[in-house]
């Protein structure tokens, strides 16, 4: 598929899948943006199907493609919401081919994130564990909070999503767990505690802690919970409809279009960087 006009065309990763698409119809649906790809893993039952068709809908005369270099030449952002092996792959693919790449995979370990890194020398990556403005305006907030709190009040952060999320805590709740940290002056490392289970003695003091719940269809909701005597703050967001990450995600990739290369989040594309 080509388009002549001055869109910017976008390549969708992990087409199938719930945020793929959800970010297809965001794309379809945008007056600067058009569809110029679709990618799926080798072995996909997709692969080869127009997309409209195997989303059960019209047909969008485009193929859904496991050719990385081929469908992303062009392009002027892919779309990655997959898993982090994809991601790692795809950050190669889209340096090579000259296109930004918009990450909002979570579940990614140091590793991951150090691959994806190596490629921001000659691309513009966007990364973030949540592309939607409340969260990324909510992680001021915590930082703000934590900041002007001390070590009296404990931080507790508390995420829900759906049955088939597969990595906990989620992308956002370490997103905040960090800002939590930050607003203390320390890493995040060094005050981290996972889910709690069994006899595990008093809570330490100055620790962020983390859970996770996990069921139905919670789009997503998290907590940070600053618990002190007397009192607790509790600041919230709760997230009704995917759409609105799609529509960061979509956000990020206009805004990525001629910047310089460099890893970026979205803070810098909505503008929130203190
Ligand atoms: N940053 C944000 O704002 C948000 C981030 N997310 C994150 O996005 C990711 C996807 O979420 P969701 O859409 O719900 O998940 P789904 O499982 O519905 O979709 C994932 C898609 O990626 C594909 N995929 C899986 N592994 C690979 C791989 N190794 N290489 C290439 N493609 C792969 C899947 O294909 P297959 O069917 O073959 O497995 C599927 O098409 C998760 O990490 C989630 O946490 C979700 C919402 C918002
Ligand atoms: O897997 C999801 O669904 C979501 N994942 C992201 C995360 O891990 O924080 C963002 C959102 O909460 C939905």
């Amino acid at each position: 598929m080509t388009q002549t006009d001055s869109k910017t065309g976008i390549v969708i990763a992990g087409a199938s899948g719930r945020m793929g698409q959800m970010l297809t119809a965001a794309v379809l649906d945008h007056p600067a943006l058009w569809l110029a790809g679709a990618l799926e893993r080798p072995g996909h039952e997709w692969i080869g199907r127009d997309l409209g068709e195997a989303m059960g809908q019209g047909a969008l005369s485009v193929t859904v493609s496991d050719q990385m270099a081929e469908t992303l030449k062009g392009a002027g952002a892919v779309i990655d919401f997959t898993a982090p092996v994809g991601t790692r792959v795809l950050a190669e693919a889209a340096a090579q081919a000259g296109c930004a790449h918009i990450i909002g995979t979570t579940g990614m370990t140091e590793e991951d994130i150090a691959a994806v890194d190596a490629c921001a020398d000659r691309a513009v990556i966007v990364r973030a564990g949540n592309m939607s403005l409340g969260v990324n305006l909510l992680m001021q907030l915590t930082k703000q909070v934590a900041a002007a709190l001390d070590a009296d009040f404990d931080i507790e952060v508390v995420e829900a999503h759906h049955r088939h999320k597969v990595d906990a805590p989620s992308g956002t709740a370490l997103m905040l767990g960090e800002a939590a940290a930050e607003g203390r002056g320390l890493p995040l490392a060094d005050v981290y505690t996972a889910a709690r289970d069994g006899i595990t003695g008093a809570r330490e003091r100055g620790s962020i802690g983390f859970s996770a719940i996990r069921g139905g269809d919670i789009i997503g909701e998290h907590d940070v919970i600053f618990a002190g005597e007397g009192e607790r703050i509790v600041l919230t967001h709760k997230a009704s409809d995917r759409s609105l990450f799609a529509n960061g995600a979509l956000k990020a990739a206009i805004w990525a279009q001629g910047r310089a290369p460099g890893h970026y989040d979205m803070l810098d594309v909505l503008g929130l960087k203190a």
